[in-house]
């Protein structure tokens, strides 16, 4: 059975009168990795901090491992949590070798067993050679492996990590974030990290938690979020498309300025009912033998494929992911189908 490390339980806290987090509700399991994605200001960075402990909670309760560690009154200082940290700074100590760097929290284990430790999670991260430099000597990927070894060296239960990738630059942040999943699934490691960043939501975890103004809208796998979003904002946040306006016809079919959308879903609309209906980019497939067409009134193009905008003859706008090939310019009326597999409504915004 799987073993819950982390839960919180409706947990709130405030700067003055300022709900920075508001009933905010969470359970990780050994081994997984969690992320809070979120724009800026949402409040990200205080959940993590009242979960390691450096933030009293106004509402709720934080469980370790089944350990109540806070609560309205009661907070277990960060040192007794178990807790390991990741800062996007790094926070290395820069007059200390790698070595000594990764070695540091491990107060209380015996000279040779540190060694072992050090060189083990050196190891871990790919580092071993580098171990006698110091921080100005490494890049500032592998300075970001050098914190994540520290951090994981005296083996927290858990490991949080906050925006650890946004000091670097594009390509390396891709690679890294892929290098820092593979260390924690090698590791088996429990994570919980915050970024605004939504590709580095989906490149790195197992369950992806998107926050507005301190609440939590879904928590759920990557997948779930981008193909069954239960919210308006968590369909506009993640991924790209646009919420079609639509008029329920059956238990099973969506009248849309694209035609007759078929598909299963599961909201509770009646027929007749005006719904908005998520429609991503690779939902619609360009096809000039398809007798509906669309002015071509945006593009986007990213190499392989181009974003279109287009304005259906209703005036309605969509996107759609077309290969790069398909070359057409704005002002141009193209064939396009829906490909949608399952049909996304919410009450009409
Ligand atoms: N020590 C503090 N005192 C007062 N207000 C604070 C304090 N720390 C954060 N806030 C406010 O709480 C809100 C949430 O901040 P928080 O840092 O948790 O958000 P975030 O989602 O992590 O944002 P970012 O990605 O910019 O770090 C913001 O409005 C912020 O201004």
């Amino acid at each position: 059975m799987s073993q819950t490390v982390l839960e919180l339980d409706g947990i709130s806290q405030a700067y003055g009168s300022h709900l920075v987090v508001d009933n905010l509700s969470l359970r990780l399991e050994k081994g997984r990795i969690g992320c809070l994605l979120g724009a800026s200001g949402c409040g990200k960075t205080t959940v993590l901090r009242t979960i390691s402990g450096f933030e009293s909670l106004l509402a709720g309760e934080i469980r370790l491992n089944g350990r109540t560690v806070s609560r309205p009154g009661q907070t277990l200082p960060p040192a007794k949590r178990g807790i390991g940290m990741v800062f996007q700074d790094y926070a290395l100590f820069p007059h200390l070798s790698i070595f000594d760097n990764v070695a540091f929290g491990l107060r209380g284990f015996g000279r040779a067993e540190k060694i072992v430790r050090v060189n083990e999670m050196l190891e871990l991260v790919g580092l071993k050679q580098e171990q006698q430099k110091y921080p100005h000597e490494i890049s500032g990927g592998q300075q970001q492996r050098v914190a994540l070894a520290r951090a994981l060296a005296p083996r927290p239960d858990l490991l949080l990590l906050d925006e650890p990738f946004s000091n670097l630059d594009v390509t390396l942040r891709e690679r890294l974030s892929l290098e820092v999943r593979d260390i924690l699934k090698a590791y088996g490691a429990t994570a919980l990290f915050v970024t605004h960043n939504q590709q580095e939501a989906f490149a790195v975890a197992d369950q992806i938690g998107v926050m507005s103004e301190g609440r939590m809208l879904q928590w759920a796998g990557p997948h779930e979020l981008y193909h069954r979003p239960t919210d308006t904002f968590v369909a506009r946040f993640v991924g790209e498309g646009v919420l079609l306006p639509g008029v329920v016809r059956t238990k099973d079919e969506v009248e849309t300025g694209l035609g007759l959308l078929k598909g299963d879903f599961s909201a509770a609309t009646e027929v007749g009912g005006a719904v908005s209906v998520l429609v991503r980019p690779e939902d619609v497939v360009h096809d000039d033998d398809w007798p509906i067409k669309a002015e071509v009134v945006r593009r986007n193009f990213r190499g392989a494929s181009i974003l279109y905008t287009l304005r259906l003859a209703g005036g309605e706008l969509v996107q759609a992911q077309v290969p790069s090939h398909c070359n057409h310019a704005i002002g141009e009326h193209i064939g396009i189908r829906s490909d949608v597999r399952h049909l996304v409504l919410f009450p009409r915004v």
